[in-house]
């Protein structure tokens, strides 16, 4: 029997030289596992800066090509685009939701044909088209799940039309993967992957995205009767097991670094691809502490994405994408 304890044992032997930690580290992170998410504006060589993302710029469609590009070169697999909808085509029916020509899709398309090989995700939620803010139509003051259904279905659809790769419902209304699916199916794109948003809390780390995206200022009230009390922890298992049993291919939680308890528990349960998302919340926190000199940038990033990996995502959208994969190439 090998002796239990100290001094046959000591844990200190395998982290006394850096060749030795490396040797036994059991969580990696490489530029597999990172989502680059893009703010878009309408334009033409422009760009314009979001006051509480330092680093972070909406880009015109020609610099989110641009962008697409460097991310394709720097090995990232996919990018998640977020259009800024001019606030005057913003109405109580999301109508630019399901215009074939908006914002979003004509990014689809530009990415598309100059960078074939990059996935591309674009989220299915009505936030950015409502001049309310909220992910729903409003009607008689709630947000109404069974029509707000119908404007994501024909949403899918234009963005899928578009080339859109990963369709990622996030609006938390119920029913709504296993309806996308089944329009998908109906119109020939079988293909289409769906990423649903299936545990998306209530959360407070949303702020900065808010701005970027210009819905914060429009947005009436809070969207506590959609999203997840995050209180909450075995409902999280219900809304997975629901989200895949309609048709879902993969799975997130967010947000992430205070909800990795519900990522560990997702991954336990399902063994399905399990991502998390580093909220704009959670970039604005480490991006100022690290502006003032509280902490130390290149490591709390790097130590944030990898307890994510640690929980078990398999892949993490992070405004951080395309900064950790350079560095984590010039490395090598
Ligand atoms: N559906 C995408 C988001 O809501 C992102 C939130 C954030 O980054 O704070
Ligand atoms: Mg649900």
């Amino acid at each position: 029997m090998p002796q239990a304890g100290y001094p046959a044992t000591r844990l200190r032997r395998n982290r006394r030289a850096d060749w030795s930690r490396r040797l036994v580290r059991e969580t990696t992170l490489t530029p597999d596992d990172l989502i680059w998410p893009i703010f878009v504006i309408e334009g033409t060589g422009e760009r314009s800066a979001i006051a509480a993302m330092p680093g972070v710029d909406r880009l015109s469609i020609d610099l989110a090509v641009k962008a697409a590009e460097h991310a394709a070169t720097l090995g990232l697999p996919a990018i998640a685009l977020f259009p800024n909808t001019d606030s005057a085509l913003r109405d109580e029916a999301a109508s630019q939701a399901v215009n074939p020509g908006n914002l979003v899709c004509r990014a689809v398309r530009a990415i598309k044909a100059e960078v074939p090989d990059i996935g591309i995700i674009c989220d299915v939620a009505l936030d950015p088209y409502t001049s309310h803010g909220h992910d729903g139509l409003l009607v008689d003051g709630e947000i109404d799940n069974d029509k707000t259904i119908e404007v994501l279905i024909a949403q899918a659809l234009v963005q899928a039309e578009a080339g859109c790769d990963i369709l990622a419902p996030s609006d938390m209304m119920d029913g709504r993967i296993g309806a996308i699916r089944a329009a998908l199916e109906e119109n020939g794109f079988t293909q289409t992957q769906i990423l649903s948003y299936a545990a998306k809390y209530a959360s407070a780390f949303y702020g900065p995205f808010r701005d970027a995206v210009g819905s914060g200022q429009q947005l009436h009230g809070d969207k506590k009767t959609y999203q997840m009390d995050p209180a909450n922890g075995d409902e999280a298992l219900r809304e997975v097991a629901l989200d895949v049993a309609e048709g879902a291919d993969m799975v997130m939680v967010k947000p992430g670094l205070a909800y990795l308890d519900i990522v560990w528990r997702v991954k336990e349960a399902f063994k399905l691809p399990t991502f998390v998302y580093q909220t704009s919340g959670e970039y604005a926190m480490l991006a100022a502490a690290s502006e003032r000199g509280w902490l130390d940038r290149e490591r709390v990033i790097l130590e944030s994405l990898m307890a994510c990996k640690r929980a078990g995502a398999d892949a993490i959208f992070t405004y951080f994408a395309s900064e950790v994969a350079k560095r984590l190439k010039d490395a090598r």
